[in-house]
């Protein structure tokens, strides 16, 4: 029998991720290892899987050794590979602070969208800066059956489309991806937000996520609506000189997004670790392939 694989369970607003420290990147985390990973009847089950592995142990993160110890090397509950993850980068860097890698406070993280600032508050939430939003040209259009929105093309380190409904239940099961056109505007696939409105400054969402389906939240889908919703309201803070907060309420819970003049977004919302166990290593081979 081989050694059995460390690994712990945990999430941002029940965006739920399977943890696999790995600080040398001696594992061979296949797509298939993913999946089966995250399966929720199979496996162990999540939206997605944080690999933790040293930024100098890994070809993507070398450069970045000098400002982030640690790697963020995240994978979707599909196996496939995405630039960024907000919930994913406060229960990363909950987890640090779990295992005695860091102490509350501020730290750096490397991800493959660039190194994000965290701040690990002592009321237990934590803050991610997420970098600034791009907003490529062109008119979106999101489609769930007979009900078409335009939608506003909002780029977190990955791709959103953001879409302002009347009522969240109009987005339907969304148990398959709900169809965005032009296609080329998105060539890597898309994440999709609905939005309603709650109050000033205050949304609702649900989401469908490339590579996990729906899920209970997404950080830089929340980021995505944030911006988004301040174009649409005027408060762009880029425009009136003033940072923008907006809360935005998610399925799991609720996250807080400000974006100031200079376009910088931080992103407030709890992260938490809620188990830890041993993956056997053999299954996992075999999972593989
Ligand atoms: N849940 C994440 C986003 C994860 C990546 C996304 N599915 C993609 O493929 O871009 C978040 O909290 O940001």
């Amino acid at each position: 029998m081989s050694t059995p694989i460390a690994f712990l369970k945990g999430h941002g607003t029940e965006n739920d991720f399977v943890i696999v420290p790995d600080p040398e990147n001696a594992l061979d985390l296949s797509r298939a290892a993913v999946a089966a990973l995250c399966d929720r009847r199979a496996g162990i089950g999540g939206d997605g899987v944080l690999h933790v592995v040293r930024s100098a142990a890994h070809p993507e993160a070398r450069a970045m050794a000098g400002e982030a110890e640690w790697f963020m090397d995240y994978r979707n509950g599909d196996g496939s590979v995405a630039e960024m993850c907000g919930n994913g980068v406060r229960v990363f860097a909950r987890y640090l602070q779990h295992a005695g890698h860091v102490a509350e406070g501020d730290l750096t993280i490397a991800t493959r969208a660039g190194v994000r600032t965290v701040h690990i508050a002592k009321d237990g939430d934590v803050t991610v800066g997420m970098g600034r939003a791009r907003l490529p040209e062109g008119d979106v259009t999101v489609t769930v059956d007979e009900r078409s929105w335009p939608a506003r093309n909002v780029n977190m380190g990955n791709p959103h489309a953001v879409a302002f409904v009347a009522d969240l239940a109009h987005a339907g099961t969304l148990y398959d991806a709900p169809p965005v056109s032009p296609r080329a505007a998105y060539p890597d696939g898309v994440n999709v937000e609905f939005v309603v409105d709650r109050g000033p400054r205050h949304v609702a969402m649900r989401v469908h996520e490339r590579g996990s389906g729906e899920t209970r939240s997404c950080g830089t889908g929340a980021c995505a609506v944030a911006v988004a919703a301040a174009r649409r309201d005027g408060t762009d803070p880029a425009v009136t000189g003033t940072p923008a907060t907006y809360t935005v309420d998610v399925p799991g819970g609720r996250l807080v997004i400000t974006e100031r003049p200079d376009g910088e977004i931080e992103m407030t919302g709890p992260a938490v670790i809620v188990a830890e166990g041993a993956i056997d290593a053999d299954w996992l081979a075999r999972a593989s392939g």
